[in-house]
């Protein structure tokens, strides 16, 4: 997908919400275990109630991988469901992936290719030539991690390299790059007083946004300090939206959060 499809979508939906679909079997509402796929179930449920108010999907594959052969099973038929129903929303594998190159490559061609992802979250710390490969694939985007939301940021990202933290020299390195036009950033809700100094050097960029809800970030300092002429934000929410319920109703209290966020958003456009 093309960003400008992705700005024309958050545009007619009044939305830049992002929904995580991180689906704990435990946490999902008894009635569906006795389905053939429990998961893709749920993730179909979710999707068909909110697919109207929100603009991305983004799968962590942490909760697809941890349930083996099945768990990708659930992950492929909710991405080609996305697909096939709704083409228009962008899509988002959240795996934080990186490594050599060749290696790099075969972590893009899996999601980009065999899973058809619009998008993968990857970690910077191998530099270079573990980025570019993810970048080399049209209309594809990268999603580097700049800034994340856990307390854990401040280990390394916000340490000195030089005369710069170090989240802002992988900021200002990773857009000499090539094909850099394609890359977004991950920074989380929780560190939105940093969004200033982040616009300073990434003025354009997309911007991953997760840490709202159940993580504490506040919607309206991300709006204030991240959004840019074309709003550049998508702001994710997983369990805050998904396990709004686990009951039979579980898909409808969720649509209740979505449009809760949704007109929130909205209110900021
Ligand atoms: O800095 C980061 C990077 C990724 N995440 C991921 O986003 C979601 C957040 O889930 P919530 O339930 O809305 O807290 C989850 O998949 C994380 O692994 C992040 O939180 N922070």
């Amino acid at each position: 997908m093309q960003t400008e499809q992705l700005i024309q979508q958050i545009r007619t939906k009044k939305s830049f919400l992002c929904i995580g679909l991180d689906v704990d079997i435990k946490k999902i509402p008894n009635h569906l275990l006795k389905e053939t796929d429990p998961i893709f179930e749920f993730n179909k449920a979710i999707i068909d109630a909110t697919h109207h108010l929100a603009v991305a999907y983004k799968p962590n594959i942490a909760f697809y991988e941890a349930f083996g052969i099945k768990g990708w099973e659930a992950l492929k038929k909710t991405i080609n469901y996305i697909n096939e129903n709704y083409p228009e929303l962008f899509t988002i594998a959240d795996a934080k992936r990186g490594d050599i190159g060749n290696t790099s490559t075969m972590y893009a061609k899996a999601f980009f290719e065999d899973m058809e992802f619009d998008s993968v979250t990857i970690a910077p710390y191998m530099g270079k030539d573990s980025v570019e490969p993810f970048l080399a694939f049209k209309d594809k985007h990268t999603i580097l991690l700049a800034l994340t939301s856990n307390e854990g940021a401040f280990d390394f990202q916000t340490l000195k390299v030089g005369e710069v933290p170090l989240y802002q020299k992988v900021l200002e390195t990773s857009k000499s790059y090539k094909n850099s036009e394609n890359l977004m950033y991950v920074v989380g809700a929780t560190k939105a007083e940093y969004l200033k100094e982040i616009r300073q050097i990434v003025p354009e960029s997309f911007l991953l946004v997760p840490g709202v809800g159940a993580q504490g970030g506040s919607l309206e300092d991300v709006c204030k300090y991240g959004m840019t002429e074309n709003i550049g934000l998508l702001i994710n929410s997983s369990r805050g939206i998904i396990y709004a319920s686990n009951g039979e109703d579980f898909a409808d209290k969720a649509k209740e959060k979505a449009l809760e966020m949704q007109q929130q958003m909205a209110s900021f456009l």
